[in-house]
């Protein structure tokens, strides 16, 4: 009973998590949770395995042969461990969106960008393209700058604009969880601040991890904060108290500015 109540509150659970770049081990024994519908903030020096970390999500590794995980992804409430073989990593990016860290929209229109994914799952009716597409760019807060302007080219945004039109392509499918790997460090600080604001309001429907290198932003939009260290995860607990008053000297270290 208990066990389930604690399941309930989390969206996912790593477990023992390894993972191999041909020899060089780059994450190791990684033991950490998602709660659902909160944003966890990866921080940690460079070089640690933030992305590395983050990438296991969406079976992003396997692209490249050599790689390896061991240990489970597991996601809830279905309890399936997306690392396993079994597994299609296709279906696995359906339910587990990626945002980079320069905007790379597709080199087509506004509304071609969000619809991309919806086509691929086999989404054809105009009316329902027009629906999920607004509902997306509306949760992007990016409608009303470009919904007199759909069919132009993306690449005529700003990169603010941009960053937030790939969010609005990675939300248009209803992911479970998104992933953003650095999503403002190609930013100026205005447009940063609408993406750090629109990932607050973003976390009402979506589980949300983000590697920063930022520690203010991850202090500002995070509920949870895991600190990495040469491939190991050495502190994880709720924002404020790994701020505040970490219990490791390493992340004590790290948050004041003393090294990485
Ligand atoms: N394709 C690769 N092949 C071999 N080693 C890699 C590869 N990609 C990353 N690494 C190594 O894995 C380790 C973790 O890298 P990763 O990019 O995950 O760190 P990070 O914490 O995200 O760093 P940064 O903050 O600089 O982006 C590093 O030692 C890196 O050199």
């Amino acid at each position: 009973m208990q066990e389930n109540a604690a399941i309930n509150r989390y969206k996912s659970e790593v477990k023992n998590l390894s993972f191999y770049y041909g020899t060089f081990n780059a994450l190791k024994n990684i033991d950490m949770v998602l709660h659902d519908k909160k944003i966890t903030a990866l921080i940690g020096p460079s070089g640690c395995g933030k992305s590395t970390f983050l990438r296991c999500y969406n079976r992003m590794h396997d692209l490249y042969p050599g790689n390896r995980y061991e240990g489970d992804i597991v996601l809830y409430p279905d309890n399936v461990n997306i690392l396993s073989p079994k597994v299609d990593p296709i279906e696995v990016r359906m339910r587990i969106s990626m945002v980079f860290q320069k905007p790379n929209p597709f080199p087509k229109s506004i509304y071609e960008n969000v619809a991309y994914g919806l086509r691929v799952r086999g989404i054809k009716q105009r009316a329902i393209l027009d629906e999920k597409i607004e509902d997306a760019l509306r949760n992007a807060a990016l409608w009303n700058e470009v919904k007199d302007r759909l069919n132009h080219l993306a690449f005529n945004l700003s990169g603010g604009q941009q960053q937030r039109l790939c969010i609005a392509r990675a939300l248009a499918t209803n992911p479970e969880i998104l992933l953003f790997d650095e999503p403002t460090s190609a930013l100026d600080p205005i447009a940063t601040a609408s993406i750090e604001e629109l990932i607050a309001d973003l976390k009402d429907k979506v589980t949300i991890l983000i590697v920063t290198h930022n520690m203010q932003q991850a202090a500002r939009v995070s509920d949870y904060t895991a600190f990495m260290y040469l491939g190991e995860l050495i502190e994880f607990g709720e924002t404020d108290d790994i701020f505040i008053k970490p219990k490791n000297k390493q992340t004590e270290d790290y948050i004041t500015g003393r090294f990485g």
